[in-house]
């Protein structure tokens, strides 16, 4: 499994702002769009693309286009559906599945509560969309569903992640059916006694939507 963490000064200076405990839920969300948008470019260099003729103007060229089938998006709610306008914006074709799930506070173990993905992903590319990856338990189940149904090429796009969720999430894919890869802004040190990422943000999904 391979980690990308894309180092680029408007991604530190947005995520800086991001993690701010005095930064509000409506600029939060704004700066999650835009770090999105910033990583989604770097996320995407291995889209597939295909040959076509295009007529300029003044003569016909050879450019490329998105391969069929599109590639699949799919926000983790609630806090990945806070990055999904961002990745939509840079991927306009794609189609979007969701999963719903939910870490229990005690135990840290993801319940997946809902499941709107197609059954056959077969020879899909999928982004799965989590602001953050803590202790990985969240997305080696979202990771395991996707390759379980067909998925041949998963990345997956963090604003932050903690090495301990890396080392464990590379353990528990082990060597998987699939190419799979993590995206982030940043690998922070550590995780506390209750799962959170320190530094960290917080709670990405209050801070998104507020703590309902
Ligand atoms: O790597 P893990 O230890 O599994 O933790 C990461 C997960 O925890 C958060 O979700 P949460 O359960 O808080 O749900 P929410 O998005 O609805 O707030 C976060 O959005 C990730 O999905
Ligand atoms: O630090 C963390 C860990 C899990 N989920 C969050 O929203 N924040
Ligand atoms: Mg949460």
């Amino acid at each position: 499994m391979d980690t990308l963490v894309v180092d680029h000064p408007l991604v530190a200076h947005k995520l800086t702002t991001l993690r701010d405990v005095r930064t509000d839920s409506p600029t939060f969300r704004r700066l999650t769009d835009e770090l999105v948008t910033l990583l989604a470019y770097e996320a995407t260099r291995d889209v597939r693309v295909a040959d076509v003729t295009v007529d300029t103007p003044l003569m016909p060229m050879t450019g490329v286009q998105l391969t069929r089938p599109t590639p699949l998006v799919v926000p983790i709610l609630r806090a990945g559906l806070g990055m999904l306008d961002g990745m939509t914006r840079l991927l306009p074709t794609a189609e979007v599945g969701f999963l719903g799930m939910a870490r229990n506070e005690e135990t840290l173990a993801p319940a997946t509560y809902a499941d709107r993905l197609p059954n056959d992903l077969s020879g899909r590319q999928c982004y799965v969309l989590d602001p953050m990856l803590a202790t990985g338990g969240t997305l080696a189940a979202a990771l395991r569903l996707l390759v379980e149904r067909g998925a041949d090429h998963v990345t997956a796009i963090c604003l932050l992640a903690a090495p301990e969720g890396l080392r464990a999430l590379a353990e528990k894919v082990g060597e998987p059916a699939a190419t799979l890869r993590v995206v982030t802004a940043a690998i922070d040190d550590r995780l506390n006694e209750k799962g959170f990422i320190l530094p960290g943000l917080g709670d990405a999904g209050d801070r998104l939507y507020g703590s309902v």
